[in-house]
């Protein structure tokens, strides 16, 4: 499914395997099995609930439309894009920008659509004008046939679903909403899309049982958490995922809001950044290679791809060279690897046997239990985020005060 490899973090020199074996992972583990145990926390309990009848009435319709803002639609996007990049009827309003979202609605067939109004709080913002926006074309249709599905807990988004007696599902309390995707939040709008969620489910129960093993070089959770707080502790405090899987620049913004939103907090903090390989290869690797040394690289591969071909062309000596197009960008990332650690860069990577659903569940899953992990070496909060309530006030000032007559 997923293989991860960490020699290389330890070959840089700055770490060594005494280092990891010297920090109190064991607390980090059992703390964090503590929380999943006794439902403090509920991301993984929730892989477990397989429900698929109550999402029966969700498919069936030539669009999805999705809206919804930070863990109520980046791991849907992530899972979707990765698996079908280049299919089209989903329809993702995830931000407040005009140029965007009313282009996509221009050509947008509300009558053929279902349409998921996502939010824990019931009262984000982005997704309550969203909302609205669609509801005023809505109400211009005569005999809408499409369908609105609310997935909130409460907050004005659940008021108006009662009221319009709309379809609601709920999150449960403890799956903060970075957390969530592995519930109605993800699962309804992806079964909704085709996906079979089952699999999904399936691969991050696979990953569970590898995260819950106590020895820490057989947990690839436990050990890339240890490993990125420990040079975290030397300065390197920037993440950088390179991914040479271009349908994974989607899992990027998860892993965004996942490391910052959990990690960002009293002072603490990686920054997460997204790279593509190769095309980063001709942009940032110079800064990778020459820059600043305060970034950890995790390299993101498949091990095959899901499109593929043989290729004979002319090298630049005109020699013949005849192979599969995917040995050209496994030659270039293993060279980078190479090329960062003769460089003194620390890096990992994570090779994916194949992008699918079974794979995308297993990689999201290892990573809520790594931030899980780190959250308890930082002994922080990793599952809340009150510095973002405060521009929030703000902004709602400022729309009241500059509210004009329709
Ligand atoms: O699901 P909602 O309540 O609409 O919240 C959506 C997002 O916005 C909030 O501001 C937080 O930054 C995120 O953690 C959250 O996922």
């Amino acid at each position: 499914m997923l293989n991860y490899y960490y020699e290389n973090a330890l070959k840089v020199g700055e770490i060594k395997l005494k280092d990891v074996e010297n920090v109190n992972f064991t607390n980090a583990y059992s703390n964090l099995m503590e929380k999943l145990e006794n439902g403090d926390v509920g991301f993984r309990e929730v892989i477990y609930e397989e429900d698929i009848e109550k999402y029966e009435s969700l498919r069936g319709f030539k669009n999805v439309v999705v809206i919804g803002m930070g863990g109520s639609i980046l791991g849907t996007v992530a899972i979707y894009r990765a698996i079908s990049p280049f299919e089209n009827g989903a329809y993702f309003i995830d931000n407040s920008d005009p140029e965007k979202t009313l282009s996509l609605l221009k050509n947008l067939d509300l009558n053929e659509s279902i349409i998921y109004v996502i939010s824990k709080s019931g009262n984000t913002l982005e997704t309550l004008v969203n909302y609205y926006l669609i509801k005023k074309r809505i109400e211009k249709i005569n005999n809408f046939k499409g369908k609105i599905v609310f997935i909130t807990n409460g907050g004005k988004l659940k008021r108006e679903a009662e009221k319009n007696n709309y379809p609601i599902y709920s999150i449960p309390e403890n799956v903060p909403g970075r957390f969530s995707v592995f519930t109605s939040v993800g699962l309804a709008p992806l079964y909704s899309l085709g996906v079979n969620i089952s699999e999904i489910l399936e691969g991050a129960r696979e990953m569970d049982k590898t995260c819950q093993n106590d020895d820490i070089f057989e947990n690839p959770a436990l050990l890339n958490g240890v490993i990125h707080y420990l040079y975290d502790n030397l300065g390197k405090d920037i993440s950088v995922i390179m991914s040479y899987v271009e349908s994974l620049k989607y899992f990027g913004g998860w892993y965004k809001q996942l490391i910052g939103e959990s990690l960002g907090k009293n002072g603490y903090g990686i920054t997460p950044l997204l790279s593509i390989g190769a095309k980063d290869q001709h942009s940032l690797l110079q800064l990778y290679i020459d820059g600043k040394k305060d970034k950890v690289i995790t390299f993101m591969i498949a091990e095959k791809y899901r499109l593929d071909e043989n290729i004979a062309f002319e090298d630049v000596n005109d020699e013949e060279i005849v192979c599969k197009y995917s040995d050209i960008i496994k030659s270039q990332q293993k060279a980078t690897e190479i090329s960062l650690t003769n460089n003194g860069v620390p890096n990992v990577r994570i090779t994916i046997d194949e992008v699918n659903e079974k794979t995308m569940g297993a990689l999201l899953y290892m990573y809520e239990m790594q931030v899980g992990f780190m959250g308890e070496l930082y002994n922080i909060n990793a599952y809340n985020q009150p510095a973002v309530e405060e521009e929030k006030r703000i902004c709602w000032d400022l729309i009241k005060s500059s509210k004009k007559q329709i």
